[in-house]
């Protein structure tokens, strides 16, 4: 299934993409239930395994070209250039890759020195997604970062001036951050001129040390009504610096839309390598095992660790109404005709009602869209348009 079809999109993505999960990082953040270690011991015998993964699986791609190539984590910018370039050079030997590939790096701004950023640049990567979070000490200890403020600022300074193509992370919604940190913090990333932001409310996954912090009362909760007000602020203030919010959690500055997420949200096919990684075949999602030793021991044997799971219609269609109601490209009616039938365009229009009367929903050029009212809602509208 190629969502992929409809004219009206502006980013159209012509190629497939491949994740590389990089399952180690120096120490846990406390908010954290990502797949990685912070024991480095495994770490020869991991890279070997993706390597011998990447060759594995190249069947799959055999008719594709890959366009994005995306080292994530974990915390990729632990390892070093020669091992960055052993894997690529697997990518490399094992499937056809457009001429200039968007290649990502997820760097922690402990790792970014500038012999490292130097490093880089001399690479094959290029663009970097910088997980600052913020530039306040207190935030950052409040979530056991690895990273000081003054760290924060000076690898963003190095990296300005070796990276055209840079993105941040910034979390809001932490607790005792005020508003006016907030604001501070935006401002900071827009006077070092990035181009791109990616930003996510402080979430409480269940059984992080987060989670058990704010149970013994040593945190104070996240307030979702503080959360949304962040939000906005981060909508109006990136609007105001002629950024594009062109997904909930994504914001550009024109020509610097992420290619590889982007491609994710419009249901292209992408593979993804090392434990915890997620593919998606077009037809099928499939996932590794989250535990390196057991990915490498299987991978050792030549055998894939992944468990897979064959979408029915009514998982691609909710798929992509989620992912689309998430985007500035919204949910197509024409695609939902063409992919789906007649039926199913009849059915999210009904369950649609109740919200665009709310003004929380409303449809631009046959696309169904969030309003800005309705943004930080978006998933659980979308949920309310699901077909069980
Ligand atoms: C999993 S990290 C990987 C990249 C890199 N290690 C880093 O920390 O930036 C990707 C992004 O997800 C964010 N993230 C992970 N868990 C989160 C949570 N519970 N709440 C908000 N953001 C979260 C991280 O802060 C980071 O910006
Ligand atoms: S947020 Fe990033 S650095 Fe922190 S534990 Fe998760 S993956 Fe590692």
């Amino acid at each position: 299934m190629n969502l992929n079809t409809d004219s009206n999109h502006k980013e159209r993505v012509d190629g497939v993409g491949i994740y590389i999960h990089i399952p180690f990082c120096k120490q846990a953040c406390f908010y954290c239930d990502f797949h990685f270690s912070t024991s480095l011991k495994k770490k020869d015998e991991l890279i070997d395994a993706l390597i011998v993964e990447l060759e594995l699986r190249k069947s799959e791609f055999e008719n594709d070209t890959v366009a994005t190539i995306y080292f994530g984590g974990g915390t990729p910018s632990l390892l070093s250039l020669e091992e960055i370039e052993t894997i690529l050079k697997a990518v490399y030997d094992n499937y056809s890759v457009i001429e200039n590939p968007e290649i990502t790096l997820e760097a922690n701004p402990d790792d970014l020195s500038e012999t490292k950023i130097l490093e880089l640049a001399k690479s094959n990567i290029n663009r970097l997604s910088i997980g600052v979070q913020s530039f306040f000490e207190a935030d950052l200890k409040l979530m056991n970062r690895a990273h000081n403020a003054t760290e924060a600022k000076h690898c963003l300074e190095l990296a300005t001036q070796y990276f055209d193509n840079i993105s941040v992370d910034l979390i809001y919604g932490i607790p005792g951050a005020t508003h006016e940190q907030w604001q501070e913090n935006i401002q900071t990333v827009l006077d070092f001129n990035i181009p791109h932001i990616s930003s996510y409310a402080l979430t409480v996954e269940p059984k992080t040390a987060l989670a058990t912090l704010i149970k013994k009362g040593k945190i104070e909760d996240v307030d979702e009504v503080h959360a949304e007000a962040q939000f906005h602020m981060l909508i109006n203030q990136l609007k105001e610096a002629g950024f594009i919010h062109y997904e909930l959690s994504n914001f550009s500055k024109p020509g610097y839309f992420s290619i590889n997420n982007s491609a994710y949200w419009k249901g292209k096919k992408y593979i993804g390598i090392g434990p915890s990684a997620h593919s998606f075949s077009g037809e099928s999602r499939s996932w590794n095992i989250s535990n390196n030793s057991k990915y490498i021991q299987a991978i050792q044997l030549k055998t894939l660790p992944s468990e897979i799971e064959i979408l029915s219609v009514n998982d691609k269609y909710n798929e992509y109404v989620m992912t689309g109601l998430r985007t500035i490209w919204g949910v197509s009616l024409e695609t939902i005709v063409a992919v789906f039938g007649s039926d199913f365009k009849t059915y999210i229009l009904a369950q649609a009602d109740k919200y665009l009367n709310e003004e929380l929903l409303y449809i631009e050029d046959n696309n169904l869209k969030v309003t800005t009212k309705g943004k930080f809602l978006s998933d659980g509208i979308a949920s309310q348009l699901f077909k069980i």
